[in-house]
């Protein structure tokens, strides 16, 4: 009888999990970053930039389809990460940088699945050609056109987010300013395949420390996000060649005083084929200052004025990684 209870109360637990699950089942909005929602001053453009502000409030981030992306940008990309994550790992770790964590990362025994470079300057010729020169002292010109190509489209994709941001907010005259002192980092990314008995986790659960971030990756899926009540759920809207997320980072969520959160986020590796994913990061190459605008009575002042990259070195220290918040404990009021 007992055990019966139990099996009953076990059961009953399940159901109210599943159905619980199935309430609060979150998903991504998917918005459309067509020609037509593009032009600044159409009404489609307001709608667009109401979507996207209400995604980033609500959580942090949305998938972006833009149509530029095409089949082949998207394969272009895919293959020449292929190509490159197969070059010995003694090529692969003679990517470095002076700034933090901007170099290779891999063979780190608590995120076995995981390896990345990273890739300065990433929307600029100049930037792409430097890093391609390390890998293939020959050059690689296909490389470095196919991921420019990309790497100028997804910082298109951040600056135009950005803009909507900003305008919506009422502060579209720093915009320029703004724009013109952002820096793209972009790591490209190869999560293995786990094996049988290994552990799923591909990243662990983080937040951006960019301004601003957008994904797009090969057909694997793995992006895992934490909505505000604190369910996990997998973004699974990624199937179509032209879409990437963005996402606000840290960096943003003190700008906009704590309108937009920089959502945790993780990758979980279910399928048996490796993922590829691609992350370019906006940083300021200045300080970073919530407007007075966006300060008021109802909505004190909650960062100081902070020097991006200096965050950057703060974070990059061993004793820093684990905090709850690490913007928070760097300039917090
Ligand atoms: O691979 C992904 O989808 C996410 C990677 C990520 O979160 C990061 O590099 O910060
Ligand atoms: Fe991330």
């Amino acid at each position: 009888m007992h055990i019966k209870v139990c099996i009953h109360e076990q059961q009953q637990y399940n159901l109210r999990h599943t159905f619980m699950g199935s309430l609060t089942l979150h998903k991504l909005p998917v918005i459309e970053f067509t020609d037509k929602n593009l032009k600044p001053g159409t009404e489609s453009w307001s709608k667009t930039c109401n979507k996207v502000v209400s995604a980033l409030e609500e959580y942090g981030c949305f998938v972006a389809i833009y149509d530029k992306i095409t089949q082949e940008v998207h394969n272009g990309v895919f293959h020449a990460l292929e190509e490159l994550f197969d070059l010995p790992i003694h090529t692969k770790v003679q990517n470095k940088s002076t700034k933090p964590l901007f170099g290779y990362v891999g063979q780190i025994p608590l995120i076995p699945l995981y390896e990345s470079m990273g890739i300065d300057d990433a929307n600029t010729l100049e930037g792409i050609h430097n890093f391609t020169q390390v890998m293939w002292p020959n050059g690689n010109a296909k490389f470095s056109e196919n991921l420019l190509v990309y790497t100028k489209l997804a910082a298109e994709v951040e600056k135009i987010a950005v803009q909507m941001v900003f305008e919506s907010y009422g502060v579209g005259k720093y915009h320029e300013s703004h724009i013109s002192s952002a820096n793209y980092l972009c790591r490209v990314m190869k999560y293995r395949e786990p094996q049988i008995n290994e552990n799923k986790m591909g990243f662990v659960s983080h937040t951006d420390k960019s301004f601003m971030s957008t994904i797009h990756q090969n057909q694997v899926d793995g992006l895992e996000i934490e909505a505000k009540d604190g369910e996990w759920f997998g973004v699974h809207d990624l199937i179509s060649p032209s879409s990437i997320v963005v996402m606000a980072g840290d960096a943003i969520m003190a700008w906009s005083n704590n309108r937009i959160k920089s959502p945790h986020h993780r990758v979980t590796m279910e399928g048996k084929e490796a993922r590829y994913s691609i992350a370019q990061f906006s940083f300021m190459e200045k300080i970073v200052k919530t407007p007075e605008e966006l300060v008021d009575d109802e909505h004190p002042l909650q960062y100081k004025p902070f020097d991006h990259l200096k965050f950057l070195e703060f974070y990059s220290k061993e004793e820093n990684r684990r905090l709850e918040s690490a913007i928070r404990t760097y300039c917090g009021v």
